[in-house]
């Protein structure tokens, strides 16, 4: 294995040299694939039951599993296309994990693309309160906007920004906010080398500026008494404690917060702040040596209260709702007529002929550069109303009053997914028509306009199954 020295003298110096061999021997090991149930869409009992792989539980995460990459291949299979897992590297699911997420938060995620940890923290919500998914990269935000669709994460914005423009828009705005930030990815060293040439063109020390402007900038956008994690895959100090430190000193408010354990994290290191403090000991290293996942740093912090007791946790801030003011257009309440589930309708809000279901309680964004505000529910064309791919996301079977339910076996599953039109005359009447969810086992895929007992395909084409 050829590690650059500078990064073999470093790890060497934080682990020993004894220990150094050990983490050099893992090298050797194969890498791990994981799993993480999509808690919004099927319990974790339910995914057991109906799951086509052998799945090993990830222990410390209570809805992540290894399954064997070599022989199966989830992301091949119509449960994907349904949303209800997304592939993660089990190490990667801790820092969303250890998050403390309740229905109703207003949660933003800093560094958000491809929406490893988004997905999780937008199923926690269950559908309440917001989350603000940012990424820089407008082209990786654009796969992040993918995810949390297909997760069926309605009540979101996906933005891209630079975190220091959003802090008049959003400040003390945040009940709780996750910064997985960019790094010089050591801990990823093992399971793609690519990494390994990227470091050796920026490093720690170019990353480390990075880390310090973003976690400062995005502690004005927390409010007090809300929670904020920070998490590496690197094992840099300077990426690491000293990001942490370096918070502390700046926002003296803040102070670490002790997570859920497990037996193989290592406690971060005091010593390896540029002023030792044992507080660092409350942050968690992993080390792909010492348990069954990759190179990760995770530490979870809390805004300090203001003031007395009774003002501990400050009132949520509203905002005026921007309302849709006139009524709605006949051929989207006609649609919507089909939705069974309580909308409200100050909620809706058209835009350049599109209709979104918003969150409440926004702060005004215009100026914001965003992918998305809320749910999209559909387009309105002439006369007539083409609902989404991520409403039928958003959607249970029940909430709809027209599906078609196919099992994963039957064929015209994967049609459907590769945007054929189906023969359903073994399911439906020649009477029946108008807009259908399609399902799998029960999960939706998309929409279909049935007529004659022929399906009309309206699955997303951008989505579609590609042949290998
Ligand atoms: C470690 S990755 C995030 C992975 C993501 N949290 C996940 O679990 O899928 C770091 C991300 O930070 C983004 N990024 C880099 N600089 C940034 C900045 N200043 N503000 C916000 N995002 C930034 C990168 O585009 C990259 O997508």
């Amino acid at each position: 294995m050829n590690l650059p020295a500078a990064f073999e003298e470093k790890m060497k110096s934080l682990l020993g040299t004894e220990e150094y061999e050990d983490y050099l021997r893992c090298f050797d090991e194969p890498r791990y694939y994981g799993l993480r149930v999509n808690t919004a869409k099927i319990s974790v009992k339910e995914f057991l039951k109906i799951s086509p792989w052998p799945l090993e539980p990830v222990p410390w995460i209570r809805n992540g599993f290894y399954y064997d990459g070599e022989s199966c291949h989830p992301a091949r299979h119509p449960y994907y296309f349904a949303g209800l897992y997304y592939l993660q590297e089990p190490s990667a699911m801790t820092p969303a994990d250890r998050l403390p997420i309740s229905p109703g938060d207003r949660v933003l995620d800093v560094c958000a693309a491809p929406g490893g940890k988004a997905t999780e923290l937008g199923a926690r919500l269950c559908g309440e309160g917001v989350l603000a998914a940012n990424d820089l990269s407008s082209s990786r935000a654009k796969g992040l906007l993918k995810n949390l669709e297909l997760f069926g994460i309605g009540n979101v914005l996906v933005l891209s920004e630079e975190p220091g423009k959003l802090i008049p828009y959003f400040r003390e705005y945040f009940d709780k906010i996750l910064i997985d930030a960019p790094c010089s990815g050591e801990g990823m060293f093992r399971k793609d080398r690519k990494m390994i040439r990227a470091w050796e063109e920026h490093g720690p020390e170019f990353f480390s500026k990075m880390q310090k402007s973003i976690v400062t900038q995005a502690a004005q956008m927390l409010r007090p008494g809300g929670m904020m994690l920070y998490s590496t895959c690197t094992f840099s100090p300077e990426e690491n404690e000293q990001t942490v430190e370096y918070l502390l000193k700046e926002y003296p408010e803040f102070s670490l917060c002790e997570m859920e354990g497990y037996e193989g994290f290592c406690p971060g290191i005091a010593d390896a702040a540029l002023t030792p403090d044992a507080a660092l000991e409350k942050t968690v290293r992993i080390f792909p040596h010492r348990m069954k996942g990759e190179g990760h740093f995770v530490a979870l912090l809390k805004k300090g209260d203001v003031g007395p007791a009774c003002e501990e946790f400050p009132p949520v801030r509203t905002y005026e709702r921007r309302q849709y003011k006139k009524p709605l257009p006949e051929e989207l309440s006609d649609f919507l007529k089909l939705v069974r589930r309580p909308l409200d309708p100050s909620r809706i809000d058209i835009r350049a002929e599109r209709a979104y279901y918003m969150p409440e309680d926004l702060p005004d964004l215009s100026g914001v550069r965003f992918l998305r505000t809320g749910l999209l529910l559909g387009e309105l064309k002439k006369n007539r109303f083409e609902p989404s791919q991520a409403l039928a996301m958003n959607l249970k079977k029940e909430e709809f009053a027209n599906t078609v339910d196919l099992s994963a076996d039957d064929g015209r599953v994967i049609r459907y997914l590769k945007g054929e039109t189906l023969d359903l005359s073994d399911l439906v009447s020649q009477k029946e028509k108008g807009w259908y969810l399609v399902c799998v086992d029960g999960y939706p895929l998309g929409f279909g306009k049935l007529g004659g007992q022929t399906l009309k395909n309206k699955y997303l084409p951008g989505w579609r199954w590609q042949s290998v």
